[in-house]
């Protein structure tokens, strides 16, 4: 189910001294609507289900509402113009969670913004959220181009969520985005970036391999390792044309993001992970983004709210730069 967005979420300090300068992303925020131009359009993804179905730790459909709480006192910078396109959320029916319609819903709601022209982020919510913004892009663009197209999927994860169970959960997303490229007859470009060796069965480790996917673990990728990361990260991305782009919360390490399902253990520093999306978003080629798996419940001092709000802006200011 859609609701428009509510723009009470949207306060916090005014600094009317300062002007223009001064103002905050409360302060230009506006709701969605048909006839919005070019910027970005956030949408709440307000789904918790797929976490469920994986045997996580419930909660991340609380996440937009935290993340839209810290984005508010951002300060205004190179994005200018930024709507809110409201939340998507899952309605169960019976035994039914309502997961599959929730995540259709986002996908037609997403293809709807790309066609507007605007770069939407959508705030997680489990990692369920990439099948539906895949499949988003995926029905964009093969509206509006003939030959297959060569989109990529870059995921900042601990886990590369290609599990091959029956039923769809925020531990499936790449394997159905896997499927449905197959059945297009269009290529799977997937680059999974801070893989942990401990948290991925080898199973995982052999689909990946067998599907082709290009990945780095977390311990490749420690601070004198951004060198080497981005120039693997910068072939993947001249390989493809339309970038849909994800960060999984876990990625970071536990101290930086305690509030998601599965902590790291090690994790990828925040330096590298800012390094990474700061290429992706500068790279032209991204369509849309998402950040997935916060968890407010298991939050600390709103730290991993904080940094889901700082890698949104960042990309929004990246994205605004161009
Ligand atoms: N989206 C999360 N996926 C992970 C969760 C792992 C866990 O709960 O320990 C996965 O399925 O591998
Ligand atoms: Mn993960
Ligand atoms: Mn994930």
């Amino acid at each position: 189910m859609h609701t428009p967005a509510d723009m009470t979420q949207w306060k916090g300090r005014v600094d009317a001294a300062e002007g223009q300068a001064g103002r905050r992303w409360h302060q230009i925020m506006q709701p969605w609507a048909p006839e919005a131009g070019q910027g970005v359009a956030l949408t709440g993804f307000a789904c918790d289900a797929g976490v469920h179905r994986n045997h996580g730790r419930p909660g991340a459909r609380k996440g937009p509402g935290a993340i839209r709480s810290m984005l508010s006192n951002m300060p205004v910078l190179d994005c200018q113009t930024l709507y809110d396109a409201g939340d998507i959320a899952p309605v169960a029916s019976g035994t039914h969670d309502g997961l599959e319609q929730a995540q259709d819903e986002l996908s037609s709601h997403l293809a709807g913004l790309l066609a507007q022209g605007l770069l939407p982020i959508t705030l997680g919510g489990g990692h369920e959220i990439a099948f539906g913004s895949f499949e988003g892009l995926a029905r964009h663009l093969a509206a509006s181009s003939g030959s297959p197209p060569r989109i990529g999927i870059v995921n900042l994860d601990a886990h590369f969520d290609l599990r091959q169970d029956d039923r769809a959960s925020s531990g499936t997303p790449f394997r159905q985005i896997a499927e449905n490229c197959r059945q297009r007859g269009w290529p799977f470009n997937y680059c999974c970036l801070g893989v942990s060796r401990y948290a991925n069965t080898q199973a995982l480790f052999d689909r990946a391999e067998s599907l082709g996917v290009g990945w780095m673990l977390d311990e490749e990728l420690g601070t004198s390792d951004r060198t080497n990361a981005l120039s693997r990260l910068d072939a993947f991305l001249h390989s493809v044309d339309h970038v849909y782009f994800t960060i999984c919360l876990d990625v970071l390490p536990a101290c930086v993001a305690p509030g998601v399902s599965a902590p790291a253990a090690r994790g990828v520093p925040l330096e590298v992970v800012e390094a990474l999306a700061d290429h992706v978003a500068a790279s032209g080629k991204m369509r849309l983004a998402d950040i997935a798996e916060l968890n407010p419940d298991f939050d600390i001092d709103h730290r991993s709210a904080r940094v889901a709000a700082r890698l949104v802006a960042r990309i929004a200011n990246q994205a605004g730069a161009l």
